[in-house]
């Protein structure tokens, strides 16, 4: 299983910088630069800068963002291959784009829902159009794992941070996705949240592709592959065991500075 990048760009209209004497001049934010690469099976960490765009690969990724040019594929098995682009999102049928997102879990940087509903019914929604045939039990084995029984009759948008944060992640679980993208996962977690997202982490290592976009260099430590991202483009992408093999203590965090250090000797002589 692997997933492919080919020449994904995406710039975003900046309405705030736009100059008022200038109204007919555009200005534009980057989010991805002609970003090419390939990820395979195993946890691969998306690290970066603030703004190097790592949420907009996993925006895109997650098919919640449209390319404005270039193409994603998901080889997700020897009969399923899937693609994300403009063309796809302007002609393909609502359908192909809702296909694509249930072979996707994604838990946004933002846990949070405004959902009106209860944790249950909210739960429930989601394991019925996920197509489970038993979504009573699929909802209440979830609430057990992620020890959100006690809080099934609270409305969504009310729900604690750490409660909230428990229940975005369980329902991007719900459809047992074969590609699995995190953003900032560790944030806004609780204590037994955290607990919970490592088993989970470590259980599903072998079973596709899990992609944590973070600025937690601890956390990146239980990846397979890193992925650095700079200026919506990817610098470096290899195994984390041989790209830390060149600082002293193999740490990850090491290495990250590393990087950082030398782009900015690099910019300061360009
Ligand atoms: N919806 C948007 N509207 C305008 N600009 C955006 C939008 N989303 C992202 N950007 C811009 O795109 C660039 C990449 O942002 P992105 O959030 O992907 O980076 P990031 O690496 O995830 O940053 P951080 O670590 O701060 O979350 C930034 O310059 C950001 O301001």
């Amino acid at each position: 299983m692997y997933i492919e990048w080919s020449h994904v760009n995406k710039r975003f209209h900046d309405s705030a910088k736009v100059p008022s004497h200038r109204p007919y001049r555009m200005e534009f934010r980057l989010g991805l630069l002609d970003f090419t690469s390939t990820v395979r099976n195993g946890i691969t960490a998306v690290l970066g800068p603030q703004g190097s765009g790592k949420t907009t690969l996993l925006r895109m990724t997650a098919g919640a963002l449209v390319p404005d040019d270039g193409r994603i594929t998901y080889h997700i098995g020897p009969n399923e291959v899937r693609g994300w682009s403009r063309s796809v999102a302007a002609i393909g049928n609502a359908s192909s784009a809702d296909e694509l997102r249930k072979r996707i879990g994604y838990v946004p940087s933002k846990k949070r829902s405004r959902r009106e509903w209860t944790l249950e019914e909210s739960l429930y929604d989601i394991a019925e159009a996920c197509g489970h045939l038993r979504p009573k039990v699929k909802v209440a084995e979830m609430m057990a794992k992620w020890g959100l029984a006690a809080h099934r009759k609270q409305l969504v948008k009310n729900l604690p941070e750490g409660v909230s944060s428990r229940y975005i992640v369980s329902q991007s679980l719900m459809a047992e996705p074969p590609i699995w993208l995190l953003d900032e996962p560790t944030e806004s977690l609780d204590e037994l949240g955290l607990k919970l997202l490592h088993e989970e982490i470590a259980e599903r290592r072998h079973k596709g592709i899990i992609l944590i976009a973070t600025n937690d260099l601890q956390l990146a430590e239980v990846a397979d592959y890193l992925l650095l991202m700079e200026g919506g483009s990817c610098r470096r992408l290899g195994q984390r065991r041989l790209l830390t093999a060149g600082v002293p203590d193999g740490r990850v965090s090491s290495w990250y500075n590393s990087m950082q250090t030398f782009a900015q000797v690099r910019t300061r002589f360009k």
